[in-house]
């Protein structure tokens, strides 16, 4: 990548970040009202990065209550698109001219290597507020014609004061997902970052503000989930949660505003995404490189990422002979080497959890160790049906593999799963391609290739992966917008009144 620094430039960097530590609430970093503090650690070397603000339920209704009173006053809510646009616009901007500090200062806290963190997760970051920000002015209002005498106007409202509940492999593209639509749709934020995570949401807070963004309107509480993110959950003047991370959080959302002031929830949960390669594949060693690129990018710290590869028996030996091939130049190392395809695993905890699931398999085809305390090998394995391996999400570098002998056996197989999020399917017969896409209980199926799709395409889950609503696309910004029909009447004043 001609752009990228070399390794020492990237320690170098580093060692010159300035650490943003506190939260930000009415466009100033503030400490946590308890004063106190925990540590965030770089999981590539177990060092401590620094003393973050550990917020709880106090800093929660301060930030809760200066949302508020932004969106009230109006001072974005009311705002003209036009110029909501400009605004988020210019916070695109000043993230791509800072994008470098950015892209170090996520890979410190989270062990994303900085290849990634360059040329997928800032650029994309960039895209998606710049994409949600042009689409702000073209959205229209409606008007339904119920009868000649009445006319019906649909109209959007942005729908508050909202939670954005962030995880910890996708920072900063998280982050975008949710202030994205949610700010260009006039509502104001209270951002809780994961607390493996919370640095790049603070900066770009700041960054907010000197792009024009009125204070209060975006606001960071870090801390953990039990001490900020159920306070937020449960706050009776949050008018909305998106949330992503695991299923049974999102359950515990749903709980939380159940018991409270029925918020709207939209929850982005896990993933045990299947990889379905038929024996009319075509062109096995193209195959190869997705399933590898679908299972190890980001560490497998993906919840789209290809878990499952589900492959019929003709194909077996000889696309699993070129995943080798490729997984093999999977290197691991230093994330801030340039070099690197795989990163540290997020911290010392999620490494245990990953490395407990790599003698889960009936035989190993490749890697299965770890390294460090912090690096887990890209692992190949051949699992079980109904193990523990092929059916929980593991959410690291570890690809189960399971043989049948047909389409349909392979689509009840990707199937058996409480998770729905994203699957793929290779094969060179159309019809086969399509059955199968229409058979594959998950929010995107991708045919002869692996992705997530595009900003402009709606991405989320059924079963246990979502609910409430879709990241991307124009449908984000349903999420966070209320539809008020307004009714008037067009008969005359002395004709008779008829409800
Ligand atoms: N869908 C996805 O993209 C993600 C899935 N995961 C899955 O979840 C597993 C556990 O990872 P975690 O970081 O523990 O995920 P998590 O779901 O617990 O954390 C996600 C967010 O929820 C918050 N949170 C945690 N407990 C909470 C509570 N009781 N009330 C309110 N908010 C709470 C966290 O602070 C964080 O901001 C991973 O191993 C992986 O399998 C994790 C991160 C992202
Ligand atoms: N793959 C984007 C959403 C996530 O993993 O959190």
């Amino acid at each position: 990548m001609e752009n990228l620094l070399t390794h020492e430039e990237y320690k170098s960097i580093a060692r010159g970040l300035l650490l943003p530590t506190t939260a930000f609430v009415d466009g100033v970093y503030r400490p946590a009202a308890s004063g106190a503090t925990f540590e965030t650690i770089n999981p590539a070397t177990g060092e401590v990065l620094a003393e973050i603000a550990a917020c709880g339920a106090e800093d929660v209704d301060f930030a809760v209550g200066k949302a508020r009173e932004a969106f009230e006053d109006g001072r974005w809510s009311k705002r003209a698109p036009p110029e909501r646009k400009d605004v988020l616009i210019r916070l695109a901007k000043l993230i791509n001219r800072n994008a470098r500090e950015l892209a170090v200062l996520e890979s410190l806290e989270s062990g994303k290597t900085i290849l990634d963190c360059e040329t997928v997760d800032l650029p994309e970051t960039i895209h998606c507020l710049k994409w949600h920000a042009e689409a702000i002015d073209k959205i229209y209002d409606q008007v339904s014609p119920p009868s000649d005498n009445h006319i019906a106007m649909i109209v959007r409202e942005p729908v508050g004061v909202v939670g954005l509940v962030l995880p910890w492999n996708f920072p900063l593209l998280m982050l975008a997902w949710k202030i994205g639509p949610a700010l260009a749709a006039g509502c104001s934020v209270v951002v809780k970052p994961a607390e493996e995570t919370s640095m790049t949401a603070l900066r770009v807070a700041e960054l907010a503000v000197e792009a024009g963004l009125p204070k209060g309107v975006f606001n960071v509480v870090p801390g953990t989930g039990p001490e900020v993110g159920e306070p937020l959950g449960r706050h009776m003047d949050v008018d909305m949660v998106s949330f992503t991370g695991s299923t049974e959080t999102g359950r515990r959302f749903l709980r939380y505003a159940a018991d409270s002031n029925i918020k709207e929830v939209v929850l982005e949960m896990g993933g045990k995404n299947p990889c379905i390669v038929l024996e009319d594949a075509g062109n096995l060693d193209r195959v190869a490189a997705h399933v590898v690129n679908g299972a190890f990018w980001n560490m497998g710290e993906n919840c789209s990422a290809t878990s499952r590869l589900i492959v019929h028996a003709d194909v077996k030996d000889a696309l699993l002979a070129r995943i080798l091939a490729h997984a093999r130049e999977w290197s691991v190392g230093d994330p801030l080497d340039p070099g690197t395809r795989v990163g540290a695993l997020v911290s010392r905890a999620h490494f245990e959890k990953v490395a407990a699931y790599l003698d889960a398999g009936t035989r190993t085809h490749l890697g299965g160790a770890t390294e460090g305390g912090a690096w887990v090998h890209p692992t190949i394995m051949d699992v079980e049906p109904l193990s523990a391996a092929a059916r929980e999400e593991i959410f690291g570098p570890v690809l189960a593999v399971q043989t049948v002998q047909g389409l349909d056996e392979a689509i009840a197989l990707a199937n058996e799963t409480e998770y729905g999020l994203a699957a793929s399917i290779f094969t060179t017969d159309i019809k086969r391609a399509l059955r199968g896409a229409r058979a594959l209980r998950a929010g995107t199926v991708t045919v002869n290739s692996f992705g997530e799709g595009d900003i402009s395409t709606p991405f989320g889950g059924y079963k246990t992966s979502g609910f409430g609503g879709r990241d991307n696309g124009l449908h984000a910004h349903d999420q966070y917008t209320q539809f008020k029909t307004i009714w008037v009447d067009l008969a005359d004043d002395d004709d008779e009144a008829v409800g």
